[in-house]
């Protein structure tokens, strides 16, 4: 139950949706891991968004590239400042999520990826059923998972409800949808807490979803 599958095959989910389990090896988790602790120490921080009806998000999040807060992206933090760059390795890693998932990475001609949002899930933390709208480009969304084990629940694009797939996300998996997916309802409706590996300095679980805005 500890260790990721390291080489398992890709496992379509739902046409455009495709699951690849212990696609980051060891070393390359603890090096995501700690530009993780960077990025969250950089001037974005961490915060627990508060939605429109005045609800907390339980998750706390960190920007790089663009700023999302509920329901749009920003080239500024709150109080002005710049948001923390975009770094090339994550485009290089979507690349490579793209190759493995679909068998192509993206073409020059597409919007590239600029925007990488952090998510922190403590043994409470959730998601609930929701699309990733706010982006305007259609490039797939690349999601990647550390540490503790969740259930991610991935859905259709009709209803936040069945019909569902639900599907584990352990430490180390790919989690790739575009195409007929992109607009699929997903949420995290719990995760596993103490089921990171051992070998990962991880207590509770990390979602790096990357994405391209697009223009307008
Ligand atoms: O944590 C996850 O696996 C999913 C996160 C997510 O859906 C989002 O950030 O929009
Ligand atoms: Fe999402």
């Amino acid at each position: 139950m500890d260790e990721p599958l390291f080489g398992a095959p890709p496992v379509t989910v739902a046409p455009g949706a495709v699951h690849v389990p212990g696609w980051l090896d060891a070393p390359t988790q603890r090096s995501l891991l700690g530009h993780c602790r960077d990025w969250a120490r950089g001037p974005a921080g961490t915060r627990h968004h508060t939605m429109p009806r005045g609800g907390r998000m339980s998750v706390s999040m960190t920007s790089l590239g663009w700023f999302w807060r509920p329901y749009s992206y920003s080239d500024r933090l709150p109080d002005g400042t710049a948001v923390q760059p975009f770094p090339d390795m994550l485009g290089e890693l979507a690349d490579r999520a793209l190759t493995a998932t679909l068998g192509r990475p993206s073409t020059g001609e597409e919007p590239p990826y600029d925007i990488a949002l952090i998510n922190f899930y403590d043994a409470h933390a959730r998601m609930g059923m929701h699309q990733d709208r706010d982006e305007h480009a259609d490039m797939p969304v690349v999601s990647l998972s550390l540490g503790d084990t969740c259930v991610f629940r991935f859905g259709n694009t009709e209803t936040r409800t069945r019909p569902y797939t639900d599907v584990q996300l352990r430490s180390g998996d790919l989690f790739v949808f575009g195409g007929p997916a992109r607009m699929a309802y997903h949420g995290v409706p719990r995760t596993f807490p103490d089921t990171a590996p051992s070998w990962l300095d991880l207590r509770g679980r990390l979602n790096i979803t990357l994405r391209a805005l697009g223009s307008p």
